[in-house]
């Protein structure tokens, strides 16, 4: 074995944060790295989710969005931290820190798709908004359904309670901001936009959650192969869990841009922005005025614009 290649340790190696209390010990062999790191690869790739959150937060304030996109970016953020500490310890404390903080996150955009809608099917194009007391009480609805589902599965430990409630989160965000697209959307571009950043928003997730359900279910497969062909350290680049982390990262940050859109669109404030695709496959929103610091185009993989001052072209349109 040189220093670019070494075998995994013969037996278990005992770690710096002691027994593993939590529910789920992934695929990924615990302290083969570090002894201060339980799951070295599933650790480091929350970066993904803290980068992604910290720039949606930035761009959310410097846009001067809703507070609503500074809470989900808040959100974001603080489920990355606590998956980080959960991979990291492998102890349930901060399992519930990775777990409950995702379900609380997703209460922001399911309350703002439902207030959006009901604004939208009962006002149609005239963007009027809900009645506050009516956005209160949507709210208190789904804060005591999710509050209520917490302490199911923090009193039965039932780990599907969780994933079960987020993945129905996610299909009525995604389903609600895709239909709200469709009926009330009507620039083209626009809309080509908004369909591009949300189907690839859910091909990402749905990359990352077949690449959860890999690391489940052939974990075997995964040590087998990491062990006799790879070692370390390129052992680490195969860990499907991991690679959840970054395509789920990747894909709910287009999700989160596609809402921030949808949002100014219904608001009828859309003139006051516009909606770049940086290295033409990045989604941003910025408002009209700002200079990207980038090269960026106006559709995926549409054709770069030369004249960098922004709102240039919303002259010319
Ligand atoms: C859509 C806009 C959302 C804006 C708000 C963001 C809220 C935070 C969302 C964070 C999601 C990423 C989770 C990161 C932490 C993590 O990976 N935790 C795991 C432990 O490391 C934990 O085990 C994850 C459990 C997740 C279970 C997923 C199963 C449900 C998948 C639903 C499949 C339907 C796909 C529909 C596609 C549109």
């Amino acid at each position: 074995m040189g220093i670019f290649r070494w075998n995994y340790p013969e037996s278990s190696v005992p770690g710096f944060w002691g027994e593993t209390t939590s529910t789920i010990d992934w695929c990924e062999e615990n302290y083969v790295v570090s002894p201060y790191v339980a799951e070295w690869t599933n650790t480091l790739t929350n970066i993904v989710f803290i980068l992604s959150a910290i720039y949606t937060t930035y761009s959310a304030y410097k846009n001067r969005l809703e507070k609503r996109f500074l809470l989900i970016g808040f959100g974001y953020g603080l489920v990355g931290v606590g998956s980080c500490l959960f991979h990291m310890t492998l102890k349930y404390r901060f399992q519930l820190l990775d777990e409950l903080p995702m379900i609380y996150a997703m209460c922001i955009p399911t309350w703002s798709l439902l207030c959006e809608a009901k604004e939208a099917l009962l006002n149609g194009d005239n963007h009027k908004k809900v009645p506050l007391f009516e956005q209160i009480v949507f709210g208190i609805i789904i804060a005591l359904a999710v509050t209520t589902a917490s302490i199911l599965y923090v009193i039965f430990k039932n780990v599907d309670i969780h994933q079960i409630l987020f993945g129905v989160q996610i299909v009525v965000v995604a389903a609600a901001a895709g239909s709200l697209t469709y009926r009330y959307v009507h620039d083209p571009l626009a809309k080509r936009n908004l369909k591009a950043s949300m189907a690839l928003g859910a091909i990402l997730f749905l990359s990352g959650y077949v690449s959860w359900l890999l690391d489940i279910h052939f974990c075997s497969f995964w040590v087998h192969i990491r062990r006799s062909i790879l070692a370390l350290p390129l052992g680490v680049l195969l860990e499907p869990h991991g690679w959840w982390h970054i395509l789920t990262g990747m894909g709910i940050y287009f999700y989160i841009v596609s809402l921030e859109y949808l949002r100014v669109i219904t608001l009828n404030i859309s003139s006051d922005y516009l909606f770049i695709w940086r290295w033409k496959v990045f989604p941003e929103l910025i408002r009209v005025g700002h200079n990207p610091s980038t090269r960026y185009s106006l559709e995926l993989f549409g054709s770069y614009v030369e004249d960098q001052s922004v709102g240039a072209h919303k002259k010319r349109e």
